[in-house]
């Protein structure tokens, strides 16, 4: 697939060792590296799918979720189209900083309209045994932060990780719809050019 793909740019947050690089890799290059070290910085890999029709190129932004890399990552938060905010079910911490996540991408982001922008949220690591976040704590969680959907997710055992990634897609497709690229979204075609004008909101 190329030549008119819409592209469209998702950014994986969350505290650091809770699967986004591995999440990533998963959708992208089908692997999953038990001994994935942290990320500095950002990294970014795409794929060109097609959701209902429609053929996007799905640019994946993969942060540093360690605190000491801040600075790095979010210069990057500029132009997201969607944000996937992720924890581990193992890891009662990670879900309780999402909120937190939220706020740093509104705010150092160029997102216009702060109500609409589409957040989809990933309990990783559901193979694991010892869960300390239970799925309808992290609903509920979701449900009062407009933050939805939700989708349990293993890179490990690759559950979820395709649903995940699409149900992204759709959430910027049907907001996209709804209210246009010029309230939203900074999607650009593969050609080079900026569908709709941006400007901060910080
Ligand atoms: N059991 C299990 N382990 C996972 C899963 N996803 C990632 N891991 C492991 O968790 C550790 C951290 O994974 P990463 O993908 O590097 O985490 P990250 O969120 O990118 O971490 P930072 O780069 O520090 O932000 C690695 O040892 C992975 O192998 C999963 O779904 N299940």
């Amino acid at each position: 697939m190329s030549g008119n793909n819409t592209l469209l740019k998702v950014i994986l947050l969350g505290d650091g060792g809770v699967g986004k690089s591995s999440l990533m890799n998963r959708y992208v290059t089908d692997r999953f590296d038990s001994q994935s070290f942290h990320t500095i910085g950002v990294e970014f890999l795409n794929r060109d799918i097609e959701v209902d029709g429609r053929r996007v190129t799905l640019q994946i932004w993969d942060t540093a979720g360690q605190e000491r890399f801040k600075s790095l990552r979010t210069p990057f938060y500029r132009g997201a189209d969607c944000c996937l905010l992720t924890f581990a079910v193992n890891d009662l911490q990670s879900f309780q900083n999402l909120g937190c996540w939220k706020k740093e991408f509104l705010y150092y982001s160029d997102v216009k309209n702060q109500e609409r922008f589409p957040f989809v949220v990933l309990g990783n690591k559901v193979d694991v045994e010892q869960r300390e976040v239970g799925e309808d704590e992290a609903r509920a969680w979701c449900e009062e932060n407009s933050c939805c959907p939700y989708f349990e997710t293993s890179a490990k055992d690759d559950t979820n990780v395709t649903a995940a990634f699409e149900a992204a897609v759709r959430e910027v497709l049907a907001a996209e719809d709804q209210i246009g690229h010029t309230l939203l979204t900074s999607t650009i075609d593969l050609h080079g050019n900026r569908k709709a004008p941006r400007s901060s909101c910080c």
